[in-house]
């Protein structure tokens, strides 16, 4: 039996691989770079403001008050801004390239005109060149993932195309001859439930995701599902099989493969025997066959995976400020589902989904500590959670 590894070594050692694997990169529109993660950090084409902005409807103004004569056009919005004699005034629309040589705005609200003179007391009501960010100045680094708000402040500063990592793709091997895809649990046979749920979880953590494949409880059956056809996944998960029963066949393959583990269990519960290897033919996350301990090791060693082969920090743990006493674990870490008021759900056996399907995550409780009601206790976001 192998020495399970401490859980927090665990986060940084599926990181640290990720972290050893280059991605290939490729330059999006921008609105096909989202979702994506930035490769290279880009610079911007345009100051922002791109030049000095009118922020307000009203008057520019120039020279001593309290009056000033009118000039008979308009400066609106999508034109180059003409100088503004001393003693004029002329009208502006907000968004306006400022008239060179301004010194104040009228507002509309505190304007008025009389036979082509306008009067108000006036400020600086403009945004100057370059305020939010100067002309080549870095906009994001590497490693940010493009979210809308990432690609509007792009285009904002003139910029078509983002260089981004190309996403790992990942694929599901799902073990277990017990396990059907359709219908209601009958002879003794009961529903994959992480095949529909992983792939999901995996895309919203930076991957593309293919359809799980169920494989049939065979050494030769597994060993065509490690070994299988080009072209590889960066990640292949596999769900079940991760223990040592009598149609487990998940270490004899990777034995077989010559597969070099990084992580052979885990010291946190659930999720105890989660495994992270590397064969020939890429990297395999083994994810226990208990639909929650799959859950805490998607959490534990595939996040960081992909944030590392993105380039992305470490995911950060929370912190929640839990409502019950939570009893430890042991030599384990525990990995605790709590809700939104930081309260523990039931149904928080290992084999459970029904307070998976709903918690904020999970609370950590160290090994040989028992947590108290108001402890603040790192927390783990639930997988592929979007509110
Ligand atoms: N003698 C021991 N037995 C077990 C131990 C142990 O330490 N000694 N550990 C238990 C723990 S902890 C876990 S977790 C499981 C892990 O087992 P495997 O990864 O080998 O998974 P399976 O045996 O294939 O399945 C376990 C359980 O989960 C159900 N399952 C599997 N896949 C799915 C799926 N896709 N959807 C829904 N349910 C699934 C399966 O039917 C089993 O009930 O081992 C314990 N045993
Ligand atoms: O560690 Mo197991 O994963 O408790 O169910």
């Amino acid at each position: 039996m192998s020495t399970p590894t401490p859980w927090p070594e665990a986060r940084r050692t599926a990181y640290e691989l990720g972290l050893s694997i280059d991605l290939p990169t490729v330059e999006l529109p921008l609105d096909r770079a989202v979702g994506h993660t930035l490769a290279a950090a880009p610079a911007s084409a345009n100051p922002l403001p791109a030049f000095d902005t009118v922020a307000m409807d009203g008057y520019a103004v120039r020279g001593e008050g309290p009056a000033w004569d009118l000039l008979d056009y308009d400066q609106l919005a999508g034109h180059r801004a003409a100088e503004l004699p001393d003693g004029r005034a002329v009208r502006i629309a907000t968004g306006a390239q400022l008239p060179p040589k301004t010194e104040g705005i009228v507002r509309l609200e505190d304007s008025t005109v009389t036979e082509g003179t306008v009067s108000g007391p006036h400020q600086r009501d403009w945004r100057e060149t370059g305020d939010e960010i100067a002309l080549g100045e870095e906009l994001l680094p590497a490693g940010t993932p493009v979210s809308p708000a990432a690609a509007g402040f792009a285009a904002a500063a003139g910029l078509d195309r983002l260089t981004v990592f190309e996403k790992p793709t990942a694929a599901f091997a799902v073990f277990g001859d017990e396990l059907i895809d359709r219908g209601p649990a009958r002879d003794g046979k009961i529903r994959d439930s992480l095949g529909p749920m992983l792939p999901a979880m995996l895309e919203g953590l930076g991957a593309t995701a293919s359809r799980p494949v169920h494989v049939e409880d065979t050494p030769e059956a597994h060993y065509n599902a490690l070994n299988g056809p080009a072209p590889q996944p960066t990640i292949l998960c596999t769900t079940g099989g991760t223990m040592h029963g009598p149609v487990d066949y998940l270490h004899p393959t990777l034995k077989k493969l010559g597969a070099e583990y990084l992580i052979d269990t885990v010291a946190v519960r659930p999720g105890f025997p989660m495994l992270l290897a590397r064969t020939p033919n890429g990297i395999v996350c083994g994810l226990p066959g208990n639909p929650q301990s799959a859950v805490i090791s998607v959490a534990t060693i595939v996040a960081p995976l992909i944030a590392g082969l993105l380039r992305r920090p470490l995911p950060e743990l929370g912190v929640a400020a839990v409502a019950d006493d939570i009893p430890g674990r042991g030599d384990c870490h525990r990995l605790a589902l709590v809700d939104d008021f930081g309260r523990l759900i039931p149904h928080h056996g290992s084999a459970m989904l029904r307070g998976v399907a709903t918690a904020r995550g999970f609370a950590v409780v160290e090994p040989h500590t028992n947590a108290r009601r108001s402890d603040a206790l790192p927390l783990v976001p639930m997988p592929g959670r979007t509110s």
